[in-house]
């Protein structure tokens, strides 16, 4: 897939994975909507981007993912402005076992109403979905259980999607990123995050253990995935021990 004049919507992209992943696709041509909660940060980040890449093809608009009316309009607003969508980066994501109920909102319902609104949009012209999942959409972590379950949530519904035969013939692609812990606030938690059931020491182990990721190195595997037209249904791992993995589970029979 060429970026020159492609049209993104990448949520929750005020800062962290978000940004990073929306300024990769603005220096290889694409037009980027950026959106996110955090009006301020998001506005911040949009001036910034401009400035940096001497563009004015990318713009900020108020999204809050559990917020449906906020959603529709992220694509309305996209289209009138660019003419249309060709991919959608289903990012924004919080981790807090506390309030869980939350964390399922935002990482999992959200991701499935912006895919479910992106399929509408991209059913006559074709396009790509990326859904944020992370490592904890394929492994277990005894320091975050909510937070895991959302993440493999996002990947047996794109997955699904992936393999229903209608996403196909609208030449729609949807895979997942899955990455281990990236320099990002995301990592600023506290105790507070954390309930009786979970535990920042135990997910602080995992850490030590794995290291630190630069949102760069995550920017890399994206925009390889974004790219890889065959990938239907893929989930890419990334992790400083491994790199870049693109990995196929079975398939149902449909
Ligand atoms: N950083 C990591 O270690 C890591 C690893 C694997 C996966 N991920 C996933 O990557 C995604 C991005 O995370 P990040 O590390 O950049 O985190 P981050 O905290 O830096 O950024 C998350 C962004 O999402 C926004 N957001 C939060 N709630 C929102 C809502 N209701 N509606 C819209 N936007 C909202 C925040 O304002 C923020 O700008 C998340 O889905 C996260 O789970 C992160
Ligand atoms: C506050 C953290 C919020 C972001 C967390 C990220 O989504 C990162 C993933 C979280 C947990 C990771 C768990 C790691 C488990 C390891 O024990 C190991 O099994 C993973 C191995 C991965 C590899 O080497 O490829």
């Amino acid at each position: 897939m060429e970026l020159v004049g492609k049209v993104a919507i990448v949520t929750g992209a005020a800062q962290g994975l978000g940004r990073a992943f929306a300024r990769a696709m603005i220096q290889r041509g694409a037009k980027v909507c950026i959106s996110d909660q955090n009006v301020e940060k998001g506005n911040t980040s949009c001036v910034a981007l401009r400035k940096e890449l001497n563009t004015a093809d990318v713009n900020f608009v108020k999204c809050d993912v559990t917020q449906q009316d906020d959603m529709k309009n992220m694509f309305d607003d996209t289209v009138r402005r660019y003419g249309g969508v060709d991919i959608v980066v289903n990012n924004a994501g919080i981790m807090n076992e506390r309030t869980w109920s939350s964390c399922v909102d935002i990482n999992l319902k959200g991701v499935i109403q912006g895919t479910l609104l992106a399929l509408e949009h991209l059913q006559e012209r074709g396009g790509v979905i990326i859904n944020i999942s992370s490592i904890a959409g394929v492994v277990p972590v005894a320091g975050a259980p909510v937070y895991t379950a959302t993440k493999h949530g996002v990947i047996g519904f794109t997955r699904s999607c992936s393999v229903n035969p209608k996403v196909k013939a609208a030449n729609i692609r949807l895979a997942c990123l899955c990455p281990t812990f990236t320099d990002t606030p995301i990592l600023d938690m506290t105790d507070d995050h954390f309930t009786s059931w979970s535990s920042r020491q135990n997910l602080w182990k995992d850490v030590e253990q794995l290291g630190i990721m630069k949102v760069e190195t995550v920017a890399q595997g994206f925009i390889q995935l974004l790219l890889d037209k065959d990938n239907n249904g893929a989930i890419m791992t990334i992790s400083p021990n491994r790199g870049i993995q693109t990995k196929y589970y079975p398939k149902a029979r449909m």
